[in-house]
């Protein structure tokens, strides 16, 4: 049998459930027929008869199972066949979710099963025909009926039990009768207004093609929202991009229709236009009147179209954009992450979307400058039907010239009128910083290990050990959100690095994934052993932001990395560190480690006090904070690019050292204190390394508040190996010498090898982080010491702060790509960024400036000042051979050799010949 076509054969609570299965459909089926085919004169449980032919085609069983369920429940039995069938396909397709059975949300639905039983069979009761000999609502019916009946009478007893039966049906299925109500009279109106608009949209189609491919991607995007595919995603998401997709349709669908009232209303222009000229043709003088009329008649419509146009037109289209832009991030995310419309397709439903905004954008555009707007193709241009020549003639010259009018304050915007206050300036104020409610609340679940298990384990881990000759007690136990730490105390005489040897035999012999040592525990006796917790945590963005050590720490550089591993929140100051340096592999949570720093920092400080560089290698990572006002340029993806920037910032930081060695002050920070000081005493500095003959001003500048900037690099192993040697050093100079100018670095690689991350990097960058990585060396290249390693992945880190060998565990925080792009939407609302040009393209003169102490990059020191005598006297003797040279100069063999190249690369002699010798090409100089 072909490997296709195999039967899998299943488990065992596989085949019990599919057993399972089969027995409640055959059951559900048996008790459906002995249902249906009842007859009273079977003998049951409630009467015995005759000993007879039985009818019933379940046979006596069946015909006493119908008896019991009629007598009971008279017309509701009928549901009991489909109650013995939903149990059976639950119990099979949602086994996996027995055993976390939420007992509330069970007896919950049985209480609403029950309400609706009763409800019906009571009703059935009172309002029903018996069924032979049994009540319609069987004995419970009757029952409650006769119980209610004398203190409610039948009306109210009718009320409370439809009431008994709508709750019930809320209790059992969980869905909202209200919102099913609000949904049906949607749906009703949904309905009735396409009817109505059936006809205009018609003849419309034409105008709607630009967005078609918008509306298709929608419309898909619609269908795929109501299948189970789209499960896992945020519904928030979902529901506000679907709502945005059907609002920016509806609004295009009124801008076109607008276009089309505008088109109908030239057209008539035009026929009323053109009769009139035609008349005056013929009898100029007896149609001056008319024409009068005409103009009239042409100014009224001029404006109607104006307003009609311009108003709903292009608030329509202005509406749509801009909802369309507020979830164009998440839409395509959506999407993308689905697979469903690939990004490319969401990309281009996104232009088309442009287009046909643009379009409509455009023809307004013609019709606001031109006196009455050229007509679309179809119509003649106005001067073609002699109108401006009718004015001219004098037949309607002394007809008022109809204007259209003018919105005041439009302007036009990447191709759209923008209409005042309408435009896309900053809807936000700066302060106050982004509120946490942007970040999503962490659905937490309680570490479900008990004292009792962690004693257990602690035993283990003792016997385990003592499997290895290592004797060693467990003093103490720190349950965290994702390792567990025991400290061990050592038997006298053992050592520490025996029990790092076995780390790897221990993680396996306590069937563990992997098992970090702590050789030496700050202010402890102890070895520590951490352990990962059968149930990790996940440590929310929200929980670790939400702390006040981060709300209370004065420093704008704060970040917030994570938990340590008791699960209290670590918070850094990147002004002290001052530069990171951060590694790990692929997929270990680096990305999400930097996106989590930068976040914490747009929650910390605006643009005045933090600014960005960001240098994006990948393209992926740090796109996203593209447009935010912190930044300095744009996320630089170009590597010669990346090199400019960091050779700016090395610029930035010469003149920012000059400017405080000018003002007297040791570090940024007292700057900024020195300029808010003059600006309050109303003395404001000026800019003291000002030229008078370098500038059109006439008086140096004032000085202003120098934000801190940050410069972030994913991936800097790519940018080391395109832009090479130059980055190591401008990299060294900065990580040297930037912290008092506020210039801090923060460097991620995947690749934490000795090429990258060089000794002279090392040197000056104190600061790591390391993520999981594949080996000890790589542990060592960024910590200088092994244990990265032995980390989980998704974000665990070993943190080793500024000035200490002790690297911390830290458990990082986890951002998702939603939460990062509603925070930068808010940012994006608050304001622009200014890019300074400078940084990307180099100085603006297109010439490199060389930074104090830089050499140039075809420096003349290369060439030999005996270059110039030794070229006439090789040109002279036409003799280009070194050891020539070397005898006339007396100069050493490597300098000659020099020399000689430098020749041969400037085409004075020729390249060695199979002899060895060069031949001469240059001439020799002229003689005076
Ligand atoms: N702190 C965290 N908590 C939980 N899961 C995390 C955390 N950090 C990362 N992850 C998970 O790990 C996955 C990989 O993370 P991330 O993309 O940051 O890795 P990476 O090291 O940057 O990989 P690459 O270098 O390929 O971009 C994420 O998609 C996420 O699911």
């Amino acid at each position: 049998m072909s490997q296709g076509n195999r039967v899998h054969s299943l488990s065992g609570l596989q085949r019990l459930l599919e057993g399972g299965l089969i027995i409640c459909s055959m059951l559900a089926i048996y008790v459906l027929l002995a249902l249906t085919s009842f007859s009273a004169s079977d003998p049951g449980w409630s009467q015995s008869n005759y000993q007879g032919q039985i009818e019933n085609l379940g046979g006596a069983v069946g015909a006493w199972i119908a008896d019991v369920l009629l007598y009971f429940f008279g017309y509701s039995a009928f549901l009991t066949p489909f109650v013995i069938a939903g149990t059976g396909w639950l119990l099979f397709k949602q086994s996996h979710r027995l055993l976390e059975i939420d007992y509330f949300s069970v007896s919950m639905r049985l209480l609403g099963f029950i309400l609706i039983v009763f409800g019906v069979s009571t009703l059935a009761s009172m309002n029903g025909n018996d069924i032979y000999e049994f009540s319609a609502g069987g004995v419970t019916g009757d029952v409650i009926a006769n119980a209610m009946l004398p203190y409610f009478n039948s009306l109210g007893t009718t009320l409370l039990l439809l009431c008994s039966i709508a709750t019930g049906f809320t209790l059992l299925t969980g869905i909202s009768l209200i919102a099913l109500v609000e949904l049906t009279g949607r749906a009703t109106i949904g309905v009735f207004q396409s009817l109505y608009q059936l006809p205009s949209r018609l003849a419309n189609s034409r105008e709607t093609e630009d967005t078609q491919g918008f509306m298709s991607i929608a419309a898909g995007f619609k269908r795929k929202q109501k299948e189970p595919l789209l499960a896992g995603v945020n519904e928030d998401d979902l529901t506000e991009v679907a709502n945005t997709a059907s609002a920016g349709n509806e609004s295009l669908g009124t801008a076109a229709e607008n276009t089309e009232v505008s088109h109908k209303e030239r057209r008539k222009l035009f026929s009323i236009f053109s009769r009139s000229k035609t008349e005056s043709d013929v009898d100029v003088a007896s149609v001056t009147a008319d024409a009068q009329d005409e103009v009239d008649a042409l100014k009224s419509f001029s404006a109607n179209i104006d307003n009609e146009y311009s108003t709903s037109g292009v608030a329509a289209a202005n509406e749509a954009r801009s909802r369309f832009a507020r979830v164009e991030p998440a839409f395509s995310d959506v999407v993308s992450d689905q697979g469903a419309i690939t990004a490319d397709e969401a990309h281009a439903a996104s232009s088309n979307m442009n287009t046909a905004f643009s379009a409509s954008g455009a023809s307004i555009d013609t019709f606001d400058n031109d006196e009455y707007g050229h007509p679309s193709d179809e119509l003649p241009p106005w001067e073609d039907i002699g109108f401006d020549d009718a004015i001219s003639d004098g037949a309607l010259a002394k007809a008022p010239k109809p204007q259209p009018k003018k919105v005041e304050g439009a302007k036009i915007v990447d191709g759209i009128v923008v209409l005042p206050g309408q435009d896309n300036t900053p809807t936000k104020p700066m302060a106050p910083l982004p509120s946490i409610d942007l970040l999503n609340v962490p659905n937490r679940k309680e570490n479900p290990i008990s004292e009792e298990e962690l004693d257990q384990v602690a035993r283990l881990v003792e016997s385990k050990l003592a499997d290895f000759n290592i004797t060693a007690n467990v003093v103490g136990v720190y349950p965290g959100p994702v390792i567990t730490r025991f400290e061990l105390e050592l038997a006298p005489g053992v050592k520490a690095s025996k029990i790092s040897n076995l780390a790897s035999d221990l993680a396996r012999s306590l069937l563990a994934e992997r098992v970090r040592v702590v050789e030496v525990i700050p202010g402890k006796a102890y070895v520590g052993l951490e352990l990962p917790n059968k149930f990790r945590e996940t440590v929310y963005m929200r929980d670790v932001l939400d702390c006040d050590k981060f709300k209370a720490n004065p420093s704008n550089l704060a970040m917030v990395l994570g938990q340590d591993i008791a699960g209290e929140p670590v918070v850094v100051d990147l002004a002290k560190m001052p530069h990171l340096l951060v590694a790990g592999t692929t997929g270990s949570g680096k990305s999400v480690g930097v996106n989590v720093m930068i976040t914490s920092l747009l929650y910390k400080s605006g643009p005045d006090d933090v600014r960005f560089i960001m240098i994006d290698p990948k393209m992926l990572e740090l796109s996203v904070y593209e447009g935010i006002p912190h930044l300095l340029c744009e996320v630089v993806t170009d590597m010669k690019e990346a090199s400019n920037a960091l050779r700016w910032c090395v610029g930035e930081m010469e003149r920012r050292y000059k400017l405080m060695s000018a003002l007297g002050v040791r570090n940024l920070k007292g700057y900024n204190a020195k300029i808010a000081d003059a600006k309050a005493s109303g003395e404001p500095i000026l800019d003291p390394l000002w030229k008078s003959s370098e500038s059109f001003d006439e008086q140096a500048p004032e000085l202003d508040k120098l934000p801190s900037i940050v410069v972030v690099v994913d991936e800097f192993a790519d940018m080391m190996m395109i832009v090479g040697k130059k980055v190591e050093e401008l990299i060294a100079r900065i990580a040297q010498k930037a912290r008092a100018a506020g210039i801090h670095l923060i460097l991620a690689t995947q690749r934490p090898s000795v090429d990258v991350i060089t000794g002279l990097i090392k040197a000056n960058i104190p600061t790591r982080m390391a993520f999981q990585v594949s080996s000890r060396i790589d542990s060592r290249t960024i910590l200088d010491q092994q244990g990265a390693e032995t980390l989980l992945g998704m974000g665990d880190m070993l943190y080793l702060p500024p000035g200490t060998g002790v690297p911390i565990r830290v458990h990082g925080a986890f951002i998702d790509d939603h939460e990062v792009h509603r925070v930068v939407a808010d940012w994006h609302a608050r304001g622009k960024p200014q890019y300074i040009d400078e940084i990307l393209q180099g100085s603006s003169d297109g010439e490199q400036v060389l930074l104090p102490g830089e050499a140039s990059e075809e420096g003349d020191e290369d060439y030999d000042p005996l270059y110039d005598e030794a070229v006439a006297f090789v040109t002279e003797s036409r003799r280009g051979s070194i050891s020539s040279v070397q005898r006339k100069f007396k100069i050493g063999y490597n300098r000659a050799a020099r020399i000689i190249e430098q020749m041969e690369m400037a085409g004075v002699v020729s390249a060695q010949g199979h002899n060895g010798n060069r031949e001469v090409l240059a001439p020799p100089p002229p003689r005076n």
